[in-house]
């Protein structure tokens, strides 16, 4: 399964209740953002916002959701290629997984809640808005950080108005054997930042530069937050996309649920100038986000060891 490394993740504290714009706090936060987005791509941020109540109430409600028969669970479906019920594939045998799409807005959980429960399950409802409100503002902090370390600051708006949140849940069954088996297989995520949230189950690993595996071993407050392939196209290659994937092994299940900040169908992803120089010449042409994912999920995209440069590498 490729080489490990005992090298842990960066952790970064955004906890702190002084932690707003133009603080020293927020300085120093930010300044830690940028060099772990730069080296791993990644890291483990503490963030104490969403409430304990959410944070245990969101493992309930994914179980009580993948526990929902299989029919129902197909209800979850969408146009948009995993938008939906993704499972019972062979290659990924552990896997399943869901989607809510702007699921930081009541309306679009509840029409979702009532597709599961015509009768209503506002304990999910709600556990499932609260908890991807109160990450989007971890992503919007996140971002707003990485702009203000570029200096980008008159993109601020047009770039938090150009993307939606998609939240998906997932769930990866227990191999019941001692071996380790793939959840889910290396890849980049597509799009601009990803947060994850786990139960105590563990299994996700993240490459390094040089192609070492890092297990990534939050604890119960901690999400691991992590750059797509959108925003380092839009950072001309300054933060790094890392490959990350799950690994298995044990009797029980691992849930997990990830809120993507994605780019909307329509936006141009283009690398402001000032970060294309001499020294750093453009790496990718402007793209449409979801044009790129129309071909990531064809064979030649599949196929390619880096779809993005396949598709507009300069
Ligand atoms: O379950 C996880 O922690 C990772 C999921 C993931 O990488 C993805 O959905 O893109
Ligand atoms: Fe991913």
């Amino acid at each position: 399964m490729g080489s490990e490394t005992t090298v842990r993740l960066p952790v970064i504290d955004f906890s702190k209740p002084d932690l707003k714009p133009g603080s020293a706090e927020w300085d120093s936060v930010r300044a830690n953002v940028r060099q772990a987005l730069e080296e791993f791509g990644c890291f483990e941020a503490k963030f104490d916002k969403v409430p304990v109540e959410i944070r245990k109430g969101i493992f309930s409600a994914l179980e009580e959701l993948f526990d929902l028969p299989l029919e129902t669970k197909l209800r979850n479906s969408s146009k948009k290629p995993f938008h939906g019920y993704v499972g019972q594939y062979p290659q990924v045998p552990l896997y399943e997984s869901m989607g809510v799409d702007d699921a930081n807005i009541m309306e679009n959980v509840k029409s979702l809640t009532n597709s599961f429960w015509p009768q209503g399950n506002q304990t999910f409802c709600k556990t499932i808005q609260s908890f991807s409100e109160q990450v989007s503002e971890l992503d919007e902090t996140i971002r707003r950080m990485v702009l203000e370390s570029f200096g980008l600051e008159k993109y601020m708006d047009e770039h938090m108005n150009s993307t939606n949140y998609l939240l998906r849940v997932m769930k990866y069954k227990g191999p019941q054997t001692t071996e380790t088996k793939i959840g889910l297989h290396a890849h980049t995520d597509k799009n601009i930042v990803t947060i994850l949230f786990q139960n105590q189950v563990e299994g996700l690993q993240v490459q390094t530069k040089d192609g070492k595996w890092i297990n990534a071993k939050p604890s119960p407050d901690s999400f691991i937050a992590m750059i797509g392939d959108s925003f380092y196209a839009w950072t001309n290659g300054r933060l790094y996309s890392a490959n990350h994937r799950v690994v298995m092994t044990g009797n029980e299940a691992r849930y997990s649920a990830g809120l993507f900040s994605i780019p909307k169908g329509g936006y141009i992803i283009k690398a402001p100038e000032v970060l294309v120089d001499e020294k750093h010449p453009l790496l990718f042409k402007p793209f449409d986000h979801v044009e790129f994912l129309g071909f990531y999920y064809t064979e030649a995209g599949q196929r390619a060891q880096s779809a993005l440069n396949t598709y507009c590498g300069v």
